[in-house]
């Protein structure tokens, strides 16, 4: 069967930190170890334990960073939570020619900045159910220290801010119940044209 048509779209994440974004993206790569590809970003941030360069992140320094961002190598970039992190050309070239989807996780800064490219990616957004049920994650997660769980609650109402213009995304999932959440993002991630949730007021 040939793939769905928008299947040969890349394919950009967004939502909050702590909305569930890796939890989907590890349970699509552990069901199509084939069909996808993650792109690595770069970023200057520490590596949290168990992390490795390369896999999740190319963990570079700071100076190394801006130097490739003067070579004009990234296709978008942001400074988050006093880190810089980057897309570059090359990560979404390599995979482009390799039959497999490209998906990106990306923040807001960043989804403005595709837009502005000729990249035509689907937009996603990972919505969390509630404000207070993404504070209870992130705070689950346990990697992250008050400060940080502060500022990361912070910058998600940028993002939220953003979900809620016009068009700002193709389809929005609210990542409620992980079965169900997960079964919709599979559908999106093959191709499928779906309507999707309805953002919720995230205004508590
Ligand atoms: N539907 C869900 N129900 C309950 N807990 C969830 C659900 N989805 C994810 N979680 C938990 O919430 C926490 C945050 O999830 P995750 O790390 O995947 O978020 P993220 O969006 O990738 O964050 P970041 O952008 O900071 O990497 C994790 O501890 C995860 O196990």
């Amino acid at each position: 069967m040939s793939p769905l048509a928008d299947f040969l779209r890349p394919l950009v994440l967004s939502g909050p930190s702590g909305t569930g974004k890796s939890t989907l993206l590890t349970r699509l790569f552990a069901e199509f170890p084939d069909k996808f590809a993650f792109s690595v970003s770069h970023t200057t941030r520490q590596p949290r334990p168990g992390e490795e360069d390369g896999k999740q992140y190319h963990f570079v320094a700071r100076d190394a960073f801006l130097a490739l961002l003067d070579n004009k190598g990234f296709i978008e970039h942001a400074e988050f939570s006093g880190n810089l992190y980057g897309t570059s050309v090359m990560a979404v070239q390599s995979i482009a020619d390799s039959g497999r989807r490209c998906i990106l996780d990306i923040e807001v800064q960043g989804v403005r900045q595709i837009k502005t490219t000729s990249l035509d990616p689907v937009y996603l957004f990972i919505s969390p159910p509630s404000m207070s049920v993404l504070r209870t994650r992130l705070v689950g997660r346990g990697t992250e220290t008050d400060a940080a769980v502060e500022k990361r609650m912070k910058t998600a109402l940028n993002e939220i801010a953003y979900a809620k213009e016009p068009g700002a995304h193709d389809v929005v999932i609210v990542n409620d119940d992980l079965d169900r959440a997960y079964q919709l993002f599979k559908r999106v991630a093959l191709g499928e044209k779906i309507e999707g949730d309805t953002l919720p007021p995230l205004d508590d």
